[in-house]
């Protein structure tokens, strides 16, 4: 009779998740040793909570592994096709925001909108031979924008962390990653097309649709959501 609680194990969305579940009077922390990846959980009995990887937590929703996880929206739309019909939005968290956004090279003055870069990709074969590439980790999100926006002519190289240093290091020619500050794109001399905003996105607690749960895990499903004020 456990609910299974899935929550980032490292970093900024591991500590304000903390915090956020803290100040509604669920005490959650890592247990062990800093490396131990293993969580207790005070305030609340039969709630048992686990450690992942950010990325991970939206497959182990799907899957019915964990009944709840919090992790950014970004990465439930990426990771599961038609997500909707696997898990449902419980209640963004208020941090985490975070926009995924196409960009390019600062230095291209001629391309500052999709057409402009579908314009520039079209030139870019014809003189190079290949495709302009384009680096991210969100293919599926960026390559479903990017046709309802009629920029066809381009590749997606697959890039999973330093995203922006790839056209830098001529691996590709522009990127789509998340930005908050936009500090990083600004170092690496990247600017963002002026209508690239792919998703914006915020760390958002969800249920897993299909996690069998008996009449007990109900009822600490249904205390879950009292105290933490979702009705
Ligand atoms: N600079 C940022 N500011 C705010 N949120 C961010 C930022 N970068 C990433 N995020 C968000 O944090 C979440 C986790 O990001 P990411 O996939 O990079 O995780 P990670 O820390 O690399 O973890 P892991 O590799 O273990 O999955 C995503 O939802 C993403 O939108
Ligand atoms: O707009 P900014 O505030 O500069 O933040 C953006 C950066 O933050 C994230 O990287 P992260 O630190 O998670 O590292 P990563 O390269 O492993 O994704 C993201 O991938 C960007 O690189």
């Amino acid at each position: 009779m456990t609910i299974k609680l899935g929550v980032p194990s490292k970093g900024r969305l591991m500590e304000k998740t903390f915090d956020w579940f803290g100040t509604r009077g669920i005490v959650l922390s890592r247990s062990g040793s800093d490396r131990e990846y293993a969580g207790a959980v005070e305030g609340i009995d039969g709630v048992e909570l686990v450690l992942l990887s950010a990325g991970e937590i939206p497959r182990e929703l799907a899957a019915g592994r964990i009944h709840l996880g919090v992790t950014g929206t970004d990465l439930v739309r990426e990771k599961l096709g038609g997500w909707e019909q696997k898990v449902e939005e419980l209640a963004g968290l208020g941090f985490g925001h975070a926009d995924l956004v196409i960009a390019v090279p600062a230095a291209w003055v001629d391309v500052d909108t999709l057409d402009d870069l579908d314009a520039a990709a079209a030139a870019f074969r014809a003189a190079h031979g290949f495709r302009l590439r384009i680096a991210t980790k969100y293919h599926r999100l960026v390559r479903e924008f990017l046709r309802d926006h009629g920029v066809a002519d381009y590749q997606l190289v697959d890039s999973q962390g330093a995203t922006e240093g790839t056209v830098k290091n001529e691996t590709a020619e522009a990127v789509a990653d998340i930005t908050s500050t936009g500090d990083t794109l600004r170092a690496n001399h990247l600017k963002v097309l002026s209508d690239g905003l792919v998703l914006q996105s915020e760390a958002t607690l969800f249920r897993a649709r299909g996690a069998g749960v008996t009449d007990g895990e109900r009822e600490v499903l249904a205390g879950l959501s009292r105290q933490l004020a979702l009705d």
